[in-house]
């Protein structure tokens, strides 16, 4: 067993490289070679990418895409994608392309209120603490003027603070409950600084509040911090038409396809199995968008999810319904992001990403991130509503297969044309691989 190294982060950058590959792989040099052969060959370059996280020894790649045609609002958008799985962003411009002659995605955002909560222990009587916050609340503000007032020139800040009786499920368990504006920023910072500030007021003026019993005196705060769940920073996609407009397909009419397309989505709001696959193919969309662009997709996929689940029980994000012969397709999302602020500023790809986004505000990336996901799902619906998934997914997948077995340029043609005219599976491309190099 690998004996534990102490204080490995003090170590260089080289030295970290030669611990790890002499203690864990059996050809060392190897290894650096692989570990070294993806750093940049700028300095600077380097450097900044380094410092983004702890302990960096290398740079790891993930493909950066493009799905052209998004018409979002009467304007054209080209999305910028990171992602690591094929298909999606075929599927994405496929999509795209398709909407773009239908009157394209229309979008609004019905809320931007970010929240955040500094949890604490009271053992007293409730409504002391009730009178006593009444009596406080206007500190919550005025002490934390030095880090809100630049953020209310620009129209946010603190919107209000609430406190919040949850002794019924945990037992002298308070919070104050606060909401917030942060306007073009993500805004964790932002409010995880108001909330420290709140808690050192709430201490402090607890410790002077003379109708305060001793024991009362002693609020415990537990911690500080904003919540990743946003029910109400709230994004809407939609996308319709005449079901008679619905691309005539050759393997369902238009009727037919409206039909299932609305089925599968409703299976999907009333099976969790189904529904956890459905989102996830809206994720393909929202989080390489996410990722392109620099935001925090941890924070994205932990507040969509329990959006999805705010009924009891995990449900689709997207509904589709035909009425009156018309076919609506739409999703509702929170989406707490930033377009400045994090790595927005930093990553070289990320300022790239944005400018290909014509600099969004946090509003507008909202609903560009929001069209990106129901475009995705629109697309996964339609292959498995018609020709099934694996057509496409696979056709796309292919080259990953002759890479994995390191087909020659010859060999990529001959199998490229013969899956032109046949299905696509893993074995079948390594049992066709072999037969032409037998
Ligand atoms: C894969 C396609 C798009 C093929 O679709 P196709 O009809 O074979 O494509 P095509 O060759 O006829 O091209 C049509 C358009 O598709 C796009 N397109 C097509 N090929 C490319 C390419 N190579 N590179 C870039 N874009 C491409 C592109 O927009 C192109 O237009 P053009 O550019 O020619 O004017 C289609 O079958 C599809 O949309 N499939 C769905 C794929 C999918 O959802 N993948 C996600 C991975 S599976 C998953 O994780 C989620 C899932 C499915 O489980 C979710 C769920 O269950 O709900
Ligand atoms: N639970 C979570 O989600 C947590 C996430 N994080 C990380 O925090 C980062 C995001 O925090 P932020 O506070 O957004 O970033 P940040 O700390 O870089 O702050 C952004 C700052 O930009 C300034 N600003 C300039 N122009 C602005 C405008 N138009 N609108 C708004 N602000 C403007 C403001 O001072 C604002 O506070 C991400 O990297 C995230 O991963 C950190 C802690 C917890």
């Amino acid at each position: 067993m690998t004996k534990a190294i102490a204080g490995f982060s003090k170590l260089s950058k080289e030295e970290k490289i030669n611990w790890i590959v002499n203690t864990h792989f059996t050809n060392p040099e190897t290894a650096k070679q692989v570990i070294t052969q993806y750093w940049n060959s700028d300095e600077a370059l380097q450097k900044l990418h380094d410092e983004f996280i702890e302990n960096t020894i290398s740079n790891f790649y993930m493909p950066l895409g493009v799905a052209p045609n998004f018409l979002i609002n009467g304007k054209n958008v080209t999305i910028p994608m990171a992602i690591e799985e094929s298909s999606v962003v075929a599927a994405a411009s496929k999509a795209a392309k398709f909407w773009s002659n239908r009157g394209g995605f229309k979008t609004t955002v019905i809320s931007t209120e970010k929240i955040g909560q500094v949890h604490f222990i009271y053992k007293g009587a409730a409504d002391k603490l009730e009178a006593f916050f009444q009596t406080i609340k206007p500190k919550f503000f005025s002490e934390t003027e030095s880090i809100t007032k630049n953020m209310q020139k620009r129209g946010g800040g603190i919107i209000n603070i609430s406190l919040r009786d949850k002794t019924g499920e945990l037992e002298n368990y308070y919070q104050l409950h606060a909401t917030f504006n942060t306007k073009d920023s993500m805004g964790a910072n932002f409010i995880n600084s108001c909330l420290e500030q709140f808690a050192k007021t709430l201490k402090e003026q607890a410790l002077q509040y003379e109708a305060f019993s001793e024991m009362e005196k002693q609020i415990q705060v537990v911690m500080s911090i904003l919540s990743n769940y946003v029910p109400n920073c709230l994004v809407r996609a939609e996308v319709s038409c005449p079901v008679a407009d619905l691309k005539e397909d050759k393997h369902i009419s238009q009727e037919e396809f409206a039909e299932k397309f609305v089925r599968a989505v409703q299976i999907a709001e009333i099976e969790p199995y189904r529904a956890v696959t459905h989102n996830k193919g809206i994720m393909n969309g929202i989080d390489a968008v996410v990722i392109a662009t620099g935001n925090d997709f941890r924070a994205v996929e932990a507040g969509v999810h329990a959006f999805a689940s705010r009924n009891g029980k995990y449900s689709s994000l997207s509904h589709a319904k035909v009425e009156n012969g018309i076919f609506t397709f739409w999703m509702e999302i929170p989406l707490a992001l930033g377009t400045v602020g994090g790595l927005t500023g930093l990553h070289p790809l990320v300022k790239t990403a944005l400018e290909m986004l014509e600099h969004p505000s946090a509003e507008e990336l909202m609903q560009i991130v929001a069209v990106a996901g129901l475009a995705q799902n629109f697309a996964a619906l339609r292959s498995l509503t018609t020709t099934g998934i694996q057509q496409g997914h696979m056709k796309m997948h292919l080259m990953n297969i002759l890479n994995q077995f390191q087909a020659t340029e010859t060999e990529r043609l001959q199998v490229t044309a013969h899956f032109e005219h046949n299905t696509v599976s893993h074995s079948a491309v390594v049992d066709y691989l072999a037969s032409l190099r037998k």
